[in-house]
């Protein structure tokens, strides 16, 4: 059983004014009878990155599906953009699983489309932003005849319309190159730098070094 003591967290030094993007408090959460962490206690300010770490199971997809408002916590809160506005909330906040939310049988360049109708998105040049993640010349193949990693770069573009302030991103290295991975922390750092802030799970270190960084390490693994 996973207990607080095998929780740690670096927090951000928090400036005076600064506007804080979520806030949880005694947060906890139990799934098939097992403790994964309790009372945990989160802020996320603008222009920071949260780096969640720790090994299988300890319970980073739990945390962060509960920080999008996708699964109720056991016990505690979350609060989001200091408003109980869901549509503001909504509108602020992308979430992207860690498996890609790909159709197999569409195309990338349909894929990308379908997507931002969802995120009632309007995309002006579709091919730019293929070429941007490296998929142009690959838009007219089935997302099933494309590699993992090729598949990943598709569900990704979504980072670069999303107008939302909070990415909460669950493995998004995973398939991905080290030009994809870099090309990603680029991305990252320009979100940062605009006010936006980052959630983000990986069984792999950052090589990228944010300016406003905190890690949280569920179940007693190591940073
Ligand atoms: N749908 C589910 N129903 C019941 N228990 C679940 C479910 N999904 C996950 N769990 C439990 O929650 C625990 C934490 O799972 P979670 O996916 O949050 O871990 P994780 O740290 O993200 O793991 P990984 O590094 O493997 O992705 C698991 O050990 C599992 O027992």
């Amino acid at each position: 059983m996973t207990s607080l003591d095998s929780v740690t967290s670096h927090p951000v030094a928090q400036q005076q004014g600064t506007e804080i993007l979520l806030h949880a408090q005694h947060l906890s959460s139990t799934r098939a009878n097992r403790l994964l962490f309790r009372d945990l206690e989160l802020s996320i300010p603008a222009s920071s990155v949260l780096y969640v770490a720790g090994p299988n199971g300890s319970g980073k997809s739990t945390l962060l599906r509960m920080l999008a408002g996708l699964y109720a916590p056991s016990s505690g809160t979350v609060s989001r953009f200091a408003t109980d506005d869901n549509e503001t909330w909504q509108r602020q906040t992308l979430f992207i699983g860690h498996k890609p939310a790909v159709k197999q049988a569409l195309t990338a360049l349909d894929n990308l489309q379908l997507q931002a109708q969802l995120d009632g998105a309007q995309i002006d040049d579709p091919w730019q932003l293929l070429e941007t993640v490296g998929l142009l010349g690959l838009e007219d193949i089935p997302a099933q005849q494309l590699s993992a990693g090729q598949q990943r770069r598709i569900a990704l573009t979504r980072l670069w319309y999303s107008r939302a302030r909070l990415w909460i991103l669950d493995e998004p290295f995973t398939a991905l190159d080290q030009a994809g991975i870099n090309l990603l922390q680029e991305r990252f750092a320009e979100h940062c730098a605009n006010g936006g802030a980052l959630v983000l799970t990986s069984h792999q270190p950052l090589t990228w070094q944010p300016q406003q960084l905190q890690t949280l390490t569920l179940g007693g693994g190591h940073e």
